[in-house]
């Protein structure tokens, strides 16, 4: 694998663990190393099609496929892979450094690519699943070189489940890092106008009774 050189990222993870603690959120631009989204965003161009599927709603026994709920493809991500193995080394660091400084006992990552083909949307949801509460922070960096501004796409984050007006419009733009706790945020993706491309994943706690440690997905 070629190592990428991982820059001191002391400050970036104390803003974001400061965020965190204070707002439970936070939206940087070009917040990972640039060779390493650049090298994603290669890597996405040459994936086949087929190595997308259809996403589906809630874990794996109660998959369903459901258009009026998302409309995006998505790919998870392995260590095997030596380019998704490098970005899945840059959250462990953020993994370890949020762990450091907020004691909140992250354990594991999960995470995929997803393609939002033209006009496909994630309807508002929170992405904690009820009762099984063991992804406890969100995360979301986007993959689109020259986004225009009123492309659509936004990601809407709302503070709570009553709130109707969002507290944040992100756009999608290439680089950008979003964290929120995911039990706190209801959130949204708005129809874009065209292809919209991001990694999103999910920091775990183990939930685990037993010593049964919980599967991912
Ligand atoms: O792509 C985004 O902006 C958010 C995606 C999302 O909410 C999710 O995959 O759970
Ligand atoms: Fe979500």
């Amino acid at each position: 694998m070629n190592a990428i050189v991982l820059p001191d990222s002391t400050l970036l993870f104390d803003r974001i663990a400061d965020d965190l603690a204070t707002t439970g959120y936070c939206i940087y631009p070009r917040a990972l190393p640039a060779s390493l989204t650049d090298r994603m965003y290669q890597y996405l161009q040459e994936l086949e099609q087929e190595e997308f599927r259809r996403a589906g709603i809630g874990r794996d026994q109660e998959h369903q496929l459901n258009r009026q709920v998302r409309g995006d493809q998505i790919r998870w991500l392995s260590r095997a892979c030596p380019e998704e193995a490098a970005y899945l080394a840059w959250m462990e660091a953020l993994r370890t450094g949020i762990n450091r400084r907020l004691m909140m006992g992250l354990f594991d990552y999960e995470c995929h690519f997803s393609r939002y083909p033209q006009g496909a949307f994630y309807r508002r949801h929170l992405d904690a699943f009820q009762g099984r509460t063991n992804r406890v922070l969100s995360t979301v960096c986007y993959l689109n070189p020259d986004w225009q501004a009123g492309s659509g796409g936004e990601l809407l984050i709302y503070a709570d489940e009553q709130a109707r007006t969002p507290i944040e419009r992100v756009e999608p733009c290439y680089g950008t890092l979003v964290v929120f706790l995911s039990d706190r945020f209801p959130h949204e993706v708005l129809p874009a106008r065209r292809q919209r491309l991001s990694l999103a994943g999910w920091y775990r706690v183990n939930n685990s009774l037993g010593g049964i440690v919980d599967p991912p997905r």
